[in-house]
């Protein structure tokens, strides 16, 4: 099967810069890839080309029209009620009702008609995620999307994340910081450094998984010595 995104040579510079430095990357229709880096690295430089909103720099090989991101921050109009931001900009003639079905299944549909300022902070980030899954993208961009979220909305939110993503089988490209959050979603997890792709990981555990299982933990704790957070291993 045909990659639904592909990257070959991608090189992005700021100035004398080079953030991006002949990257290479592949992702097959409905695989969860997450990308883990130090800060600095560049993994917002890649998502944000990837996305659209940077210049396409030569290298982009392939990239499917409907892809959608979510950002760490949600991104909401504060003057439109909630389903009328899913609905935003969408180019059909149910977009509303295909609004509140999209709400309905991030679990918001009871506040469908509210304005994003009484959400919150969890809501509001399930909002952004049912305006990404209504465009139906192929490929589902995520800009940490859970860092700003506190500990127990973040589990709920991984579960969330799993559940629309066995659904609807979106290829998914996740940057996070937590390496936790990346084995237990994702079935590979890539590490960039230097403007590359230097180390991929597969995660071959069957989905759900479950926050403790001892397998995965063994796979954080080779992911973070690898990022150079020994101590974090045995504590
Ligand atoms: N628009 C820009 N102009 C100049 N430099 C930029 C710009 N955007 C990013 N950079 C630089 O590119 C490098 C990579 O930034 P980027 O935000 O992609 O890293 P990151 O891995 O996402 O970091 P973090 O994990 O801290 O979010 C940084 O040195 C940053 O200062």
């Amino acid at each position: 099967m045909s990659p639904v995104l592909e990257v070959h040579g991608l090189t992005r510079a700021f100035g004398r810069r080079v953030v991006l430095d002949r990257l290479e990357l592949s992702i097959a229709p409905g695989e969860f890839v997450a990308l883990l880096g130090r800060s600095g690295s560049g993994k917002s430089t890649l998502l944000r080309v990837l996305a659209g909103l940077d210049a396409v720099p030569a290298g982009v090989a392939r990239l499917p029209q409907r892809r959608a991101v979510v950002f760490q921050e949600p991104r909401l109009m504060p003057w439109k009620t909630v389903a009328q931001n899913v609905a935003l900009g969408l180019r059909r003639d149910d977009a509303e009702q295909a609004a509140r079905a999209a709400l309905a299944e991030v679990g918001l549909a009871a506040r469908a008609d509210a304005w994003p300022i009484t959400l919150s902070g969890g809501e509001a980030q399930r909002a952004a995620l049912a305006r990404a899954l209504v465009r139906q993208p192929e490929l589902l961009l995520l800009d940490e999307p859970f860092a700003a979220l506190d500990a127990l909305t973040r589990i709920r939110m991984h579960a969330l994340v799993g559940d629309l993503w066995r659904a609807h089988r979106p290829a998914i490209l996740l940057v996070t910081h937590d390496v936790r959050e990346a084995v237990l979603l994702a079935d590979r997890v890539l590490i960039l450094e230097s403007g590359q792709i230097t180390h991929q990981t597969a995660v071959s555990a069957a989905h759900p998984r479950r926050h403790g299982d001892l397998m995965l933990a063994a796979l954080e704790a080779g992911l973070l010595a690898r990022l150079g957070v020994e101590q974090a291993l045995t504590h």
